[in-house]
């Protein structure tokens, strides 16, 4: 049975669902009071100067390595984070500095998050049914018990699970069908834009492909949008429309999901690619992985990426590089901006 569809506004029918501008998150890391009344204070930028946009019913993979910014990005856009600075326009709305249960009610309703621990995310006390009957009593969606009994087993059986399994608690599945629940309780209350950070990284191999094809399969029947965060680009190949690489809290290469793994440009995104042989075209020039990823404490100077990239120059030491666009996508990085390639 169709699950009804969330009403969307006429006026955004040709804004994107969701822009996200010059987005900066820092964390104070000052230990001691004293350290902070003498001004010793120590910031982390999680997030260093964001751009992203994503038109409806698409997907946005964020992927990069561990500790780049990819969850604080998540966190800042579904408001778990409050942003330093910077942007996250909803349906042209921004509601990166709104705050208060009543005004963000509306917005919550309308965008949702799927982690990566299906089971720390759901309440173990919790039958399934209450779980995913939660937000649809949250947002009073339906007028009585029966509507929204009828509407958590409609829910189950499109997460392909059974009616029955409303009864059972959290513990009684595997990870996969706990992740589904998640996806369920995700799904009731008509939600726009899902994001999905590392959805299936803690699932077995064997049932990762499972749910990201469902993922694909209610996109396609309920116009979702998706943000999609992995580290792992097997997965987000399989489900992109658009690629944004991270580095240390920055974008180093953004675009169309196929022109970057058929193509990749920044010496990062290549490194990446090199790392998982399966994906990315044949024409793939591959680069070996150097180095680890500084301390975000005290990134590097310039192009923070420069102390492990094979084609450095002066330049790259000293001035960071502002994104520009070179053969259909936007690269931050000094030597693609000058010479449209990398030296061979
Ligand atoms: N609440 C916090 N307080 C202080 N530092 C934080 C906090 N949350 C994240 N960080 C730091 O911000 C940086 C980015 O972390 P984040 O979790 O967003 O990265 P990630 O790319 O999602 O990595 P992972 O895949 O390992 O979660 C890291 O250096 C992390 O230690």
């Amino acid at each position: 049975m169709m699950v009804a569809q969330t009403q969307r506004p006429d006026r955004a029918a040709s804004t994107p669902q969701l822009v996200v501008k010059d987005l900066r998150k820092q964390f104070d890391l000052t230990r001691s009071v004293a350290g902070r009344l003498l001004g010793h204070q120590q910031y982390l930028k999680a997030i260093d100067g964001l751009d992203i946009e994503i038109a409806r019913g698409t997907t946005f993979s964020l992927v990069g390595e561990s500790g780049c910014g990819k969850s604080t990005v998540a966190r800042c856009i579904v408001g778990i984070y409050k942003p330093t600075s910077g942007q996250v326009l909803f349906d042209g709305v921004d509601i990166a500095q709104m705050r208060g249960r009543k005004v963000m009610l509306p917005v919550r309703r309308r965008m949702q998050m799927i982690f990566q621990d299906p089971y720390a995310s759901l309440n173990p006390r919790w039958r399934v049914s209450q779980i995913i009957a939660e937000p649809i009593r949250t947002h009073g969606l339906l007028p009585d018990r029966q509507a929204v009994q009828k509407r958590v087993d409609e829910l189950l059986v499109q997460v392909g699970l059974a009616p029955g399994d409303g009864r059972k608690y959290p513990h009684e599945f595997s990870g996969g069908q706990r992740q589904r629940i998640s996806i369920a309780r995700a799904l009731a209350s008509s939600p726009d834009l899902i994001v999905c950070d590392e959805p299936t990284s803690a699932l077995d191999v064997s049932v990762q492909a499972q749910i990201l094809n469902l993922l694909r399969d209610l996109q396609e029947e309920l116009g979702l949008t998706y943000l999609l965060i992995s580290h792992n680009l097997a997965v987000v190949a399989h489900m992109s429309t658009r690629l944004g690489v991270m580095y240390l809290g920055r974008l180093v290469e953004t675009g169309d999901s196929q022109l970057l793994f058929g193509q990749p440009l920044h010496p990062y995104t290549r490194m990446l690619l090199s790392a998982v042989p399966d994906v990315g075209g044949a024409a793939v020039k591959r680069v070996a992985i150097a180095g680890d990823v500084p301390n975000p404490i005290s990134p590097p100077s310039g192009c923070s990426f420069h102390p492990r990239c094979p084609f450095v120059q002066d330049k790259c030491r000293m001035v960071p590089p502002v994104p520009s666009m070179v053969q259909g996508r936007l690269v931050a990085c000094h030597v693609l901006a000058e010479h449209g390639e990398l030296p061979a």
